[in-house]
């Protein structure tokens, strides 16, 4: 490996590896001849490096948080050469960083990052934007949008199940029209979730089969936000079952049409900025990433679940 280049988002939730970004530099210099450190300057100045520098190096290494990975990868995927990515947790939920098994712990992540063990991964793709984790309308996007700033940094991943506790006192239903290339489904539904990756909200997701390797987008369709249906949802991976009522759906698909009615706000690995209708396609394996020591481990596992269900 030739050149590589750290890209740090110095207003990231976590601040912990901000001040060490010279000394990962010069750890990964002693491996890689070159080693480019920068600092964004502002929203959507990461993707901007990435779209300057991609074609001349083999790494490009995130410090931030999912803001920061969800800014990268959408100047990433297009690209006809994509450098490998690899995350160094510096946000306040991480959620991308855990689904690679990346530790949390900053100096076990950067000797992750010093191994360099990488994998490629699924990506999930709609109306030409890309996410590494989710997609989700309805309860998922109030839940989100909910969280007060000052408790999500106190907080982290706590701040979502407040915000979540919040929001179901009432939670609105929508109509909705998905069709998949094996599944349809019309009528009324207060959140869905398209899961490429196994973490939402640094909390992990109940998919009984979720993997970022295998080629698929997990739905999941919440008609009522009952407590039966979160139960469901929750028993079902704790117990590796599928004891899913009529309140809830759960299929797996390689693209889907999805309209709704009114059009929905979406969130997408965290952001907020398009709306219904949507077509999402999965690309396998689309991207090289740098994985934790348990990733593997991780995904046979659940191939062996796999089998079991
Ligand atoms: N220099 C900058 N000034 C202001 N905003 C920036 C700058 N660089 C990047 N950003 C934006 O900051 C936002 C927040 O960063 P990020 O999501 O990585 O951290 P976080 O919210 O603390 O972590 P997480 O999303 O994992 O909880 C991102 O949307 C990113 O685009
Ligand atoms: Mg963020």
């Amino acid at each position: 490996m030739n050149r590589a280049a750290i890209i740090a988002n110095p207003v990231a939730g976590n601040k912990d590896l901000l001040h060490r970004l010279e000394s990962i530099q010069q750890a990964l210099s002693k491996q890689i001849n070159e080693v480019i450190l920068y600092k964004t300057s502002s929203k959507g100045n990461g993707a901007q490096i990435v779209q300057s520098i991609a074609h001349q190096v083999d790494m490009i290494v995130s410090v931030g948080g999912d803001g920061t990975v969800h800014e990268l990868i959408n100047a990433l995927c297009p690209l006809e050469h994509r450098p490998i990515l690899a995350i160094l947790p510096g946000g306040t939920c991480n959620d991308f960083s855990r689904t690679l098994c990346i530790s949390q712990d900053p100096d076990e992540a950067i000797e992750q990052l010093l191994a360099r063990n990488t994998t490629h991964i699924d990506v999930g793709k709609h109306n030409g934007n890309y996410f590494l984790n989710f997609w989700g309308i309805g309860l998922i996007t109030q839940v989100s949008e909910r969280i007060d700033p000052d408790i999500k940094r106190d907080w982290g991943r706590l701040a979502y199940y407040i915000s979540a506790f919040q929001t179901f006192a009432e939670p609105p239903s929508f109509f909705l029209e998905v069709e998949s290339e094996s599944n349809y489904f019309r009528g009324n539904a207060t959140m869905m979730i398209v899961g490429n990756g196994s973490y939402v909200g640094g909390m992990e997701t109940y998919f009984p089969r979720t993997s970022v390797q295998d080629g698929y987008l997990d739905v999941l369709i919440i008609r009522k936000a009952s407590l039966e249906a979160i139960h469901a949802i929750i028993s079902s991976h704790l117990l590796d079952q599928r004891p899913y009522g009529e309140d809830l759906l759960y299929f797996q698909a390689k693209s889907l049409r999805i309209t709704t009615s009114p059009s929905l706000k979406i969130d997408c690995d965290g952001e907020k900025n398009t709306f219904t209708p949507t077509q999402l396609t999965v690309l396998p394996r689309h991207l090289q990433v740098v994985m934790g020591n348990d990733f593997i481990h991780r995904s046979s596992c659940l191939s062996f679940k796999d089998l079991s269900v």
